[in-house]
């Protein structure tokens, strides 16, 4: 008999987790409910019980991760392997093609990926019909201080911490820059994703302390057309690498996924 409720978890409650569980938790999406949540830390107030890993897979029909793209990469397979779908927030985990390639065959459960912070990946993805892109070009805007990185020297760090204007902090491939930002740069994976090909999308990451609003700029041109999405987003308060706008992605995708009408897909 076909579940007519999918019985959800969330990994890592953060400024993603948090906003996707407490949705669920007050019923408001249909035909989703919320059952448990996982992570590293010791909750309080929280809506339903913590829950470790291995009883979130039990117990879930989705995982909902929202914790980072070591947990992807550690877990992910684990998950689907076990029968237990997976909802992935930190596409930069795919930038590894063994790992990705492991990932994307494994089952019985099914990965699916959120759009995030990112607009107009189901156009970059339609345009592989006709034949790719020429060119895809990231530039990725955000405050400093939510790019500053542990590898990144004292030099670098002094010209984000005093700059007055924009300073490009890192120019590659969706292949290499979301490993050296892995809380930051998730979208780069994304467009990757859907162009089919993390070495043909070239990304710029920009820190601009005049970036109050986070700045994702995709440009991508092909002999059907040439197509630029631009958005600018309201960080979220408590964790302003990520822009509030996540979590809502995250449970549009969700909504699609649990069968809703009347989603575009
Ligand atoms: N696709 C997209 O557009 C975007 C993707 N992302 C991805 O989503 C991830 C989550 O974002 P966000 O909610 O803002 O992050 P937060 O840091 O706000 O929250 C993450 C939470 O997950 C916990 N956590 C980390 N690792 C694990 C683990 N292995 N098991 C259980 N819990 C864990 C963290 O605990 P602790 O702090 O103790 O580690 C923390 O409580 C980011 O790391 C990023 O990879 C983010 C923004 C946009
Ligand atoms: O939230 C955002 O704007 C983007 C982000 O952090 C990521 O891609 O990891």
């Amino acid at each position: 008999m076909q579940r007519t409720v999918t019985r959800v978890g969330v990994v890592g409650w953060g400024a993603i987790g948090r906003t996707v569980g407490q949705v669920l938790a007050q019923g408001r999406l249909a035909g989703a409910e919320l059952t448990c949540v996982v992570d590293n830390r010791p909750l309080h107030d929280i809506p339903v019980p913590q829950a470790t890993l291995e009883q979130a897979i039990e117990e879930c029909d989705l995982l909902v991760e929202a914790a980072g793209q070591s947990f992807v990469r550690e877990w992910g397979t684990r998950v689907l392997e076990a029968g237990t779908d997976l909802l992935v927030a930190s596409t930069g985990a795919l930038t590894d093609d063994e790992a990705a390639a492991k990932l994307l065959a494994a089952g019985p459960g099914r990965v699916y990926f959120t759009g995030g912070a990112v607009g107009g990946i189901d156009l970059l993805q339609a345009a592989r019909g006709l034949g790719g892109f020429r060119s895809v070009r990231l530039t990725t805007t955000k405050l400093p201080a939510t790019l500053e990185q542990p590898w990144m020297d004292a030099e670098l760090l002094d010209r984000m911490r005093t700059a007055t204007g924009p300073v490009e902090v890192m120019r590659g491939t969706a292949r290499d820059v979301p490993v050296k930002f892995p809380r930051s740069t998730n979208v780069a994976a994304t467009v990757a994703l859907a162009v089919g090909d993390p070495d043909r999308v070239e990304v710029s990451v920009v820190a601009d302390p005049a970036a109050v609003r986070t700045r994702h700029v995709i440009e991508a041109d092909g002999d059907h057309g040439s197509y630029r999405f631009e958005v600018d987003h309201v960080p979220d308060p408590g964790n302003p690498a990520t822009s509030r706008i996540v979590p809502h992605a995250v449970l549009r995708g969700l909504a699609a996924i649990t069968g809703t009408a009347g989603q575009i897909l």
